[in-house]
């Protein structure tokens, strides 16, 4: 028996199963992956050493827990499918935006355990940020299971299902907006005369130091940034800037943006 059975071996789930293996939270063994391509199960079983499976029903014979990583329009059809008369009670964990505790139960069945997670992508490389939510059945195993599975990846925090649109605001989505900072602030290299390869190294470090500045200090955000913008000098004419150009209220808004857009995914008819 697997310990785990992935559905759908797309961006996310190859993400977090590559991050499960790599950090040794799983061992290939444990892991057997269904997806609807069957050469990319095939091939990835090849490449890391877990079970490929054929078909839904020999990924729930032979996995105690599921994590189902197909789109939201597609896991009604993953579920129903897999779960259809399978009477012994099973953990599912989702990791879809925008469905349900209430909706995965009535997909896969009354009678099985669902837990909802809401991770991002910098999973694979051990630096993903999750929530874990506790949906019909949950027990504590099921959660300390899926606690010491996405912990392997990265950092989680525990919220009630209501706050998962404000995290798909903050962390689900947000590799996508800081990645689009990222770009830009290269271009800003770019545009002053540095080439393309060096100022992009720059930008993404200089990203990724302010992060962990942020992270090993316990400083708040301010105060770091006042240590950096010497008065009368370059970062207070550049914090000007950005203030009038309203990149906090931008920021804001974009995490409203995918929040809201979240809970309409949320609504049933969505
Ligand atoms: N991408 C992200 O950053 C994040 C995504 N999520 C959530 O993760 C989920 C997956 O997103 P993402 O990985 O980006 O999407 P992808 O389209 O990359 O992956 C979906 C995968 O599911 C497979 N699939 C579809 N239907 C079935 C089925 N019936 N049975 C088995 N496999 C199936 C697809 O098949 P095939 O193998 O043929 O391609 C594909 O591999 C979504 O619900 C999303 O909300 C959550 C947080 C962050
Ligand atoms: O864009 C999406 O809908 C998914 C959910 C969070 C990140 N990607």
């Amino acid at each position: 028996m697997h310990d785990l059975g992935l559905i759908g071996l797309g961006n996310m789930g190859r993400a977090l199963t590559d991050g499960f293996l790599a950090n040794g939270a799983l061992t290939p063994p444990q892991l057997a992956v269904f997806t609807r391509t069957e050469e990319k199960a095939q091939d990835y079983a090849a490449t890391t050493g877990c079970t490929a499976v054929a078909s839904l029903a020999e990924l729930v014979n032979s996995s105690s827990a599921l994590l189902a990583a197909v789109k939201p329009y597609q896991m009604h059809e993953a579920l129903s499918a897999a779960l259809d008369g399978v009477t012994e009670s099973k953990l599912v964990i989702s990791v879809a935006a925008g469905v349900t505790c209430d909706t995965l139960s009535a997909s896969a069945g009354a009678n099985h355990r669902i837990v909802r997670v809401m991770p991002n992508t910098p999973s694979l490389i051990g630096a993903g940020a999750s929530s874990i939510t506790a949906g019909p059945n949950a027990t504590e195993d099921d959660l300390a299971f899926v606690e010491k599975l996405f912990s392997s990846v990265g950092i989680c925090v525990t919220v009630p299902e209501d706050k998962i649109h404000a995290v798909i605001g903050v962390s689900g989505s947000a590799p996508a907006y800081v990645y689009t900072f990222i770009e830009a602030l290269a271009d800003g290299g770019v545009v002053q005369g540095l080439s393309r390869a060096d100022s992009l190294k720059l930008a993404a470090q200089t990203v990724l130091g302010a992060a962990r500045m942020v992270q090993e200090s316990g400083d708040h955000p301010a105060v770091l940034r006042d240590a950096v913008a010497s008065p009368g000098g370059t970062t207070i004419a550049a914090i000007h800037s950005l203030e009038q150009s309203g990149l906090r209220a931008a920021v804001i808004d974009a995490a409203a943006a995918a929040a809201n857009r979240s809970r309409e995914m949320s609504r049933p008819s969505n």
